[in-house]
């Protein structure tokens, strides 16, 4: 990788507290981590620091609270880390303040501790720059090792970078080199899978990826809205309604610039959000209006598989369907496993990423056989759009 931004290659960090941005928005179900996939990644960076006689101060959010809520506590998070990384972590239930401070000095030369959810502060989000000086006392320099949230511009993705001396951590580096020499110049065709469930987030993006790939496969929450849109009948399944005249522009732009649209024709339906509840395949003119899609059907996997086998290079975001819970599974596994089966052909080039695709495809049992996974969902997408990602680019400025 040509070296654009300063590295832990180029700081002493021995007895220097070292503010350390990292993504530990891990999926989790009853308290428990079910994917530890962003915490292993995170793990040489945190390592090499600690070894070095650094302090490292993690700094992360968790979920999307509207101020401080027990639920989207990172307690458990950096518990789960503990055991991940083999070492101690400390736990702060602040991220400014008197919590944050007395735990900072309390750290010896080596030692880790995890600041509570920065998203616990409304002026997180807003970058507000009283937050930020809050934020930057605490530390020496700043470590920016979370690309799965660079394209936020929030204090602890972004601030900091204007106040403390800033260099990029590990996984940050991994990342942009990996995904630098899989998808720079693509082999064609292009295909992209999206679905999920952060739809208003992403559908602006869709905009733009049209443009750069021959095919998009759309699915989950996202295809819910697409299908709104025009005008199918989609029962209480996840849409956000308001968006259809995002999702027509969208798939007119796909039409000019030749790119093949891939919607589901039918979904699986169940009439509670639960696993294992009765369910059926509908065709799109007989979603039943007390229904919820939560998969893909079985006609939509068969044209996705044929997508599939079309395609040299695939670029995956966001599970089919609710796969967290049987059987809504089937559509992401059947998909992932036959990417996973036309990679390892080397038919296939295959790049997928994001907190909860990375989860599903450790489900099906396939992680390994993608070409490469990464951590990140949205900040993927936007670096394929060749959008500049802020948490990369102030890096860059220093
Ligand atoms: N049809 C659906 N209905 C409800 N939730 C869905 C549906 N399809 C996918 N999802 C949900 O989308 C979530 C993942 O979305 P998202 O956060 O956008 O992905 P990622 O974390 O990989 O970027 C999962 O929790 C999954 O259950
Ligand atoms: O999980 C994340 O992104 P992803 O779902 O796109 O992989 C990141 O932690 C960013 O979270 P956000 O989309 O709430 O800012």
């Amino acid at each position: 990788m040509s070296k654009k931004f300063r590295t832990l290659d180029d700081v002493d960090v021995k007895s220097k507290r070292v503010l350390l941005r990292v993504d530990l928005n891990v999926p989790m179900e009853n308290g428990r981590v079910t994917d530890a996939t962003r915490l292993e990644r995170v793990a040489p960076t945190i390592a090499e620091i600690a070894d070095k006689g650094g302090k490292v101060i993690l700094l992360a959010h968790f979920g999307r609270p509207k101020g401080r809520d027990a639920k989207d506590s990172l307690k458990p998070v950096a518990e789960a880390l503990s055991k991940v990384i083999k070492k101690a972590v400390a736990f702060a239930n602040d991220c400014i303040g008197e919590a944050a401070a007395k735990a900072v000095a309390a750290m010896k030369d080596g030692g880790i501790l995890c600041l509570e959810n920065t998203r616990f502060h409304k002026e997180e989000e807003k970058n507000d720059p009283a937050f930020v000086a809050e934020l930057a006392k605490l530390g020496d320099i700043w470590v920016n090792d979370a690309f799965s949230a660079a394209h936020r511009a929030h204090a602890t993705t972004e601030g900091l970078g204007h106040k403390l001396p800033a260099y990029a951590g590990r996984t940050m580096q991994a990342e942009l080199d990996a995904l630098g020499k899989a998808l720079e110049a693509p082999t064609k065709p292009v295909i992209a899978i999206i679905g999920g469930a952060k739809v208003s987030t992403k559908i602006d993006l869709l905009e733009n990826l049209v443009t750069k790939v021959d095919a998009l496969v759309i699915g989950g929450g996202m295809a819910n809205t697409f299908l709104h849109a025009q005008g199918v009948g989609v029962g209480k399944s996840l849409a956000e309604k308001d968006l259809a005249a995002t999702a027509l522009r969208i798939l007119e732009k796909a039409s000019t610039a030749n790119c093949a649209i891939i919607l589901p024709v039918d979904a699986v339906v169940a009439y509670h959000f639960a696993a294992n509840s009765p369910s059926h395949a509908y065709g799109l003119d007989a979603i039943p209006a007390d229904g919820m899609i939560l998969d893909v059907g079985p006609q939509s996997i068969a044209r996705i598989h044929a997508a599939i086998d079309d395609a040299a290079t695939l670029v995956w975001n966001g599970p089919l369907g609710a796969f967290e819970m049987t059987p809504f599974d089937r559509g992401t596994v059947v998909a992932a496993k036959h990417a996973a089966e036309r990679t390892k052909a080397k038919k296939l080039i295959s790049v997928a990423g994001g907190g909860d695709t990375v989860a599903a495809l450790n489900q099906a049992g396939v992680a390994d056989d993608f070409s490469y996974v990464s951590t990140a969902g949205g900040a993927f997408l936007e670096w394929m759009e060749g959008k500049p990602l802020p948490g990369v680019e102030v890096l860059k400025q220093r």
